[in-house]
């Protein structure tokens, strides 16, 4: 029996609490038939040490259904999610491997179009503002791993190409800046003309390298505003990359709260701690005067409950918003002393506080 055959074999187990399989997700490092003993080797990240007991009974069970396997030794290498300093090949990491991200905050949803990369953007460059003012300018990232419809190039209002350092194994693609915030966005990298036609293994490459290969620096916060959703695409990601929490954006209808409540989920999963939720579109500020719910209210805290997290905040829905946006200069760096610009900056102050707090201990 082949190795391939083995690995087609194990495509049986799935990763706890996913629809997916070990084979796919790449955690199957080697498989052979020796003698009538099945030997396999995993790679696996997580910090909770079930999972590596679960996959090791899951791949025993599996194996010892295969005609001509009468014993097995199976190796399990455990990288923890959250080691103390970040591994060489991870963002941040310098070549001596010490990490220079301070904290990395993911921002997902459970579907499109609920603003999510408005919200992440202008709380970048909120977070930006605030640092500045505090004697740190320089120090917030934002990446853009939206491979789907990557809008953040055009809301931050950069264009062109990133530059390369280095060469080979080496280069490292340098951040443009903006409004005080470190940017890299797959926009800068494929053409507007492509179709975008991924499968889920191409994503997770392409996303890796991307990830790994950028010159951030020393930062206090980097923002990654993930791809809408909760598939494998997203689930890969997420973990791959070294997060120290995640925030959910969700609009105010009542039924957008299980879906958003799915995403919350998802980085639960993975042992990435939430570090609340924000709801945008929250209501329609009347320039006439008057606010209007016009999509409704409550999906924001029912989602932080049901989550067991806080509302971070909540944003209104305003043309300057949609305009800032469209316009490359985000609503907080236009009027910051607007409403929206201030609930930003709020939300921004509240996020900087919870990452100085301890980080409660994973599952
Ligand atoms: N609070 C708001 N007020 C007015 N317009 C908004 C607000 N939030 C987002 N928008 C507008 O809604 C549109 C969708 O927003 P955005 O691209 O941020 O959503 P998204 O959740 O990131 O979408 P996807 O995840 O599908 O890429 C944009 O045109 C944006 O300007």
């Amino acid at each position: 029996m082949t190795s391939e055959q083995i690995k087609e074999h194990l495509k049986q187990v799935k990763y706890p609490g996913f629809s997916r399989d070990i084979v796919s997700f790449g955690l199957v490092r080697s498989a052979a038939l020796v003698d009538g003993t099945a030997k396999v080797s995993l790679a696996i990240t997580t910090s909770d040490p079930k999972v590596p007991l679960h996959l090791k009974k899951e791949v025993d069970h599996c194996l010892r259904a295969l005609p001509g396997v009468k014993d097995t030794i199976i190796d399990v290498a455990v990288t923890a999610t959250r080691a103390p300093a970040t591994p060489a090949n991870q963002p941040g990491a310098t070549a001596a491997g010490a990490r220079t991200i301070r904290h990395a905050v993911a921002i997902g949803s459970g579907k499109g179009g609920v603003g999510k990369s408005t919200f992440a953007v202008n709380l970048a460059c909120a977070l930006a503002q605030l640092l500045a003012a505090q004697g740190r300018p320089g120090r917030v990232g934002l990446m853009d791993c939206d491979i789907y419809g990557p809008s953040v190039p055009l809301m931050m209002g950069l264009d062109g190409r990133p530059e390369i350092e280095g060469e080979g194994a080496d280069a490292m693609l340098v951040p443009m800046e903006r409004h005080g915030v470190k940017v890299m966005s797959m926009g800068f990298l494929v053409d507007d003309d492509t179709p975008v036609v991924w499968r889920g293994p191409m994503i997770m490459k392409t996303v890796q390298q991307f990830v790994q290969n950028v010159k951030w620096g020393e930062l206090d916060v980097l923002l990654v505003d993930l791809p809408p959703g909760t598939g494998d695409a997203q689930l890969s990601l997420v973990q791959t990359l070294p997060l120290d929490g995640a925030i959910i954006v969700t609009t105010p209808q009542p039924a957008a709260t299980n879906v958003a409540r799915k995403g919350g989920l998802m980085f639960q999963k993975v042992n990435v701690p939430l570090l609340g939720v924000a709801e945008n579109m929250s209501y329609f500020l009347d320039p006439a005067g008057g606010q209007h719910e016009v999509f409704g209210s409550g999906g924001g805290i029912i989602t932080a409950e049901k989550l067991g997290t806080t509302l971070l905040g909540r944003v209104p829905l305003i043309t300057a918003i949609r305009e800032g946006g469209d316009a490359g200069r985000p609503v907080v760096v236009q009027a910051p002393d607007s409403a929206a610009g201030q609930t930003f900056r709020t939300i921004a102050d509240a996020l900087l506080h919870r990452l100085a707090q301890p980080v409660p201990p994973r599952m």
